[in-house]
């Protein structure tokens, strides 16, 4: 197989997982004030901070012009007042940077033990994350830990990257720290990281670098689904999404199964191969403005496993309007021939609730 992006795919496995053994170990760490609430009221713990650093300074080295949108910055982690939070920072960050090299790293990609940063260099890692987006060039957009409440809760979560040239999706890797690696066997092992790069296909690959090198690799396809063996793949949180137009949508759909709530691209990674059959997000009504981080890596995933993905219109996600989808207005994602039956339900919903809240003045 003759890779586009074979440099980046190696680099970006490489650095997500770095950072998932990192939000790994950072869980099990955790301490009250190791969380602080962002002005938008969502949780940010060490975690992020530290696996946003991580992943910038490992893709920084190979890739020094390509700027990065990343989800997190610096400036709650400077200054005297934040001087414990931002050690731990450095300690977390410098553990995973100065780990062993693993099976198929690189020398010259700046990891192992004689490479420690000082805390200035991990801050300013941090913040290359600061770059606005938009539509041309090449640029990797970067969500250090996303479903950072599901982290929290010892729930799903991922560590999600994409590079996008000229605002197209080229490559997505996202790694799942807790994802069962059979959905068959949701008890048995959990980690595995998916990649996807355009025109080459979705796979799932091991979390650990020594077994992703013995071949385990898995293709995947989403399956077709006949009605009463979808079920959708949701939000755990009420605020990301509007479950109650779900409930219609599925009703119109005649899904009769109940829906799986999990948080993060997770999502996408379990739709990939085959759970579910449907990921439906909805807006709240507040206004808030989906992120590309949110979605690059979970849509070139979709799209290499055969799949459909776009807003709750129909519309095309556009990656290429800054750091937000702009006027996309929800994500459905789904097989091709169950995808254009979701869009015309939504359609169908939006009426119908309309028409209640007609009668209900
Ligand atoms: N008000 C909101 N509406 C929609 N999504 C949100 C909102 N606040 C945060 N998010 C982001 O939604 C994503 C989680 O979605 P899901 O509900 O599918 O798990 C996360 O990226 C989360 O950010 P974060 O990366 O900080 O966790
Ligand atoms: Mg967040
Ligand atoms: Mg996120
Ligand atoms: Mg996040």
């Amino acid at each position: 197989m003759s890779l586009t992006y074979s440099t980046e795919r190696q680099v970006a496995i490489a650095a997500v997982r770095r950072a998932c053994a990192l939000t790994s170990s950072v869980f099990n760490k955790l301490v009250r004030n190791e969380t602080l609430t962002k002005d938008d009221k969502s949780p940010v713990t060490v975690g992020d901070f530290s696996a946003q650093a991580v992943v910038n300074i490992i893709l920084g080295r190979t890739f020094p012009k390509d700027p990065i949108v990343g989800e997190e910055d610096s400036a709650d982690l400077r200054g005297d007042s934040s001087a414990s939070l931002r050690e731990r920072v450095v300690e977390l960050a410098n553990e995973a940077l100065t780990a062993p090299l693993q099976t198929g790293e690189k020398e010259q990609w700046g990891l192992g033990p004689s490479n420690a940063r000082t805390a200035e260099e991990l801050m300013d890692a941090v913040d290359r994350g600061n770059y606005p987006g938009g539509r041309t060039g090449r640029m990797w957009t970067l969500d250090p830990i996303d479903g950072t409440k599901g982290f929290l809760r010892g729930e799903q979560y991922a560590v999600c990257l994409a590079l996008l040239v000229d605002a197209r999706v080229q490559l997505g890797v996202i790694g799942c720290p807790n994802l069962p690696v059979d959905p068959a066997n949701p008890s048995g092992a959990r980690g595995c990281i998916f990649v996807a790069e355009r025109g080459h296909g979705a796979y799932q690959i091991p979390v650990s670098a020594s077994e992703a090198a013995a071949g385990a690799e898995r293709r995947l396809v989403i399956p077709s689904f006949a009605p009463d063996q979808l079920s959708l793949l949701e939000s755990v949180e009420k605020a990301h999404s509007k479950l109650s137009f779900n409930e219609r949508v599925a009703h119109l759909l005649g899904v009769t199964r109940p829906p799986t709530r999990m948080d993060s691209q997770a999502k996408y990674c379990a739709l990939v191969r085959g759970e579910g059959g449907v990921y439906l997000r909805m807006p709240t009504g507040t206004g808030y403005k989906e992120k590309i981080w949110d979605h690059a890596p979970g849509s070139v995933l979709v799209e290499e496993a055969g799949g459909v993905i776009t807003d709750s219109r129909g519309e095309p996600l556009d990656f290429g309007l800054g750091r937000t989808l702009g006027e996309n207005y929800g994500v459905v994602a789904a097989g091709r021939d169950v995808h254009s039956r979701v869009i015309e339900a939504v359609k169908r919903a939006k009426e119908e609730e309309a028409k209640g809240d007609a009668q209900g003045q």
